[in-house]
């Protein structure tokens, strides 16, 4: 592409502009739609079937469905309702949800400024949000975009009234570190979780409140819950008098729920104005409910995102975020993609592999990591850059004026290096980074998921893939409990077995149907920590097990020392 047919391209038609917003969209560094009236024959049936799909999940229709009934969860899917101007489902509305956010605003608010205390009248002092997917990368993110990755501190070095941290992944070397420094007795768990059923949610619940217990301190001052309501988990917060129990809807997808009580209850924490980024959504689906491709930006990057990955295999999106307050956009947007548009059938159960590649991080830092492969190695992807236009502070620097000024200079000295190397881009402009434009920003990549999945006749609404890790995850924890259990009932004083994995397994009781790469990793994570705290409970001190490699394969040789 040479630089006059950009410049060309940039000043007829590749810009869309909403003036009220300050938001611009630059597809200039992308010459696919060139010819915008071709694009709008070769796209019409298309576009017709996407601009549908937003009025009949706004309507309450069933679209999460498909023809593989043993996957569908058929429902419906209301993140559009969630912070839409008139009431299309019933109880469902911006104004529903702002009703909503001043509920637990108010609550969360008492626990700030000390009005609600713990039982022993002390001001609580930290809260850990528990939460995994969609009911952790939302409020991350959030909370990031406000203040910062150093979070604890508010954008101005005034201190958050409470401590925030996320707990998400089941580690517990992390855990310890994060227990090591809270006070439980003035701290609370908010526990995220729509289907309270999620293993290592739970299983980090169970954790924090074993460790209470062991302080003699009651779990329900200490607890928050954010889930369904007659979830398995909602009775068990009502037993334990949990603290509250802030309910979202079941219609309400996790890689979608950012707009409900799973954003709010850590957005009140961090004292973000939740209000403005709902408000902020609400204005970019008005935006992109238009049936004018020229006049919505998600269609505009939709239709480009579909010529660049069929016709030109480019299927990768690289999102590269020009601020460190979008540190954790690349990672939010990898689930609401990839969990989204990666299916094995299309709606009708006709097998046909789909799905969107992201990553990326924060621009100018990834330059540094994969921007060479991107600008001089294969052709595989496309880049998505966002920038503000607004900064609130600067630093006179030599070189480029000021740190704004060199910031800007490589969002667009990378454009630049790209177009050269014949690789497509697009740009976001949001004006400022504030609640308000991050809620366009997050509705913007919603619109384009239900587009694309439009485009592609895939239900963009299910997870049968996430279900499948869980079942064989849940199918291990058994084979584990159950090698655990032999031992600990067989191995008697002067107990003596050696042997591999196939042996173990026939050996030890288990079903011939275990896979034995499960046998041989429960025996090498026996090996390696049956005298770790609490790893190995009935089993700690009374066994010893060895580990040999032999002719390709583990053997162990496991001695009981009762
Ligand atoms: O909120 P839950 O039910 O614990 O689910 C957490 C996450 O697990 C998934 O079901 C699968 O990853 C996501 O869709 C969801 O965000």
């Amino acid at each position: 592409m040479t630089k006059g047919e950009t410049e060309s391209r940039y000043l007829n038609g590749h810009v869309f502009h909403d003036a009220k917003s300050n938001f611009t969209l630059n597809l200039a560094g992308f010459e696919l739609l060139d010819d915008i009236n071709k694009i709008k024959k070769t796209h019409e049936y298309s576009v017709k079937k996407a601009i549908a799909k937003v009025v009949e999940i706004e309507s309450g229709a069933i679209v999460n469905t498909t023809a593989n009934k043993e996957e569908t969860e058929d429902r419906a899917v209301d993140h559009y309702n969630l912070r839409h101007p008139q009431e299309l489902v019933k109880g469902k509305s911006l104004d529903h949800s702002l009703k909503q956010w001043n509920e637990v605003n108010t609550f969360v608010s008492k626990i700030l400024d000390g009005t609600t205390l713990n039982e022993d009248k002390q001001k609580y002092q930290d809260v850990i949000f528990n939460g995994i997917g969609g009911s952790f990368l939302g409020p991350l993110m959030l909370v990031i975009a406000a203040h910062g990755d150093n979070y604890n501190l508010k954008k101005g070095d005034k201190k958050l009234p409470l401590n925030l941290h996320f707990f998400s992944n089941t580690d517990p070397d992390s855990f310890k570190v994060l227990a090591d420094k809270l006070d439980l007795k003035t701290s609370i768990m908010v526990n995220i979780s729509k289907s309270g059923g999620t293993q290592e949610t739970k299983g980090n619940m169970d954790t924090f409140n074993a460790l209470l217990s062991k302080q003699g301190i009651e779990m329900g001052p200490h607890n928050i819950a954010v889930t369904t309501s007659g979830s398995g988990f909602d009775k068990f917060a009502k037993e334990n008098k949990f603290l509250n129990i802030i309910y979202m809807f079941n219609e309400t997808g996790g890689r979608t729920s950012i707009a409900s009580a799973v954003g709010m209850v850590p957005a009140a924490f961090a004292k973000l104005s939740f209000d403005e980024f709902l408000k902020g959504q609400s204005y970019m689906d008005e935006l992109t409910r238009k049936d004018d491709l020229t006049q919505n930006p998600a269609l505009l990057i939709s239709i480009a995102i579909d010529i660049l990955t069929k016709r030109h295999g480019r299927k990768n999106m690289i999102v590269l975020g020009y601020s460190d307050f979008l540190k954790e956009f690349a990672h939010y947007l990898q689930q609401l993609y990839m969990e989204s548009l990666g299916k094995e059938y299309d709606i009708d159960g006709v097998p046909n592999p789909e799905g969107q590649t992201v990553f990326g991080g924060v621009g100018t830092g990834e330059q540094h990591a994969f921007m060479q492969q991107v600008q001089k190695g294969i052709p595989d992807c496309f880049v998505r850059f966002i920038h503000f236009l607004k900064r609130d502070h600067d630093y006179d620097i030599k070189e480029a004026g000021s740190m704004g000024r060199q910031l800007l200079a490589f969002v667009k000295g990378t454009e630049d290096a790209l177009l050269q190397n014949g690789k497509p881009y697009m740009t976001c402009t949001f004006e400022t980074c504030n609640m308000f434009n991050i809620g366009m920003m997050v509705a913007l990549e919603e619109r384009i998921v239900t587009f694309l999945g439009a485009f592609r006749n895939i239900n963009a609404y299910d997870q049968p893939g996430v279900q499948d890790g869980k079942k064989a995850a849940t199918n291990m924890n058994k084979v584990s409990l159950n090698i655990e259990n032999f031992i600990a009932q067989k191995g008697s004083k002067g107990w003596q077995w050696k042997g591999d994995a196939a042996q173990a397994r026939k050996d030890f009781e288990l079903e011939e149907s275990t896979p034995i790469w499960f046998v041989d990793a429960v025996l090498s994570d026996l090996f390696a920590n049956v005298n770790v705290d609490n790893s190995y409970a009935k089993l700690k001190g009374k066994i010893q097990i060895e580990r040999s490699f032999d002719n390709s394969r583990f053997i162990y040789s496991i001695q009981s020392s009762l």
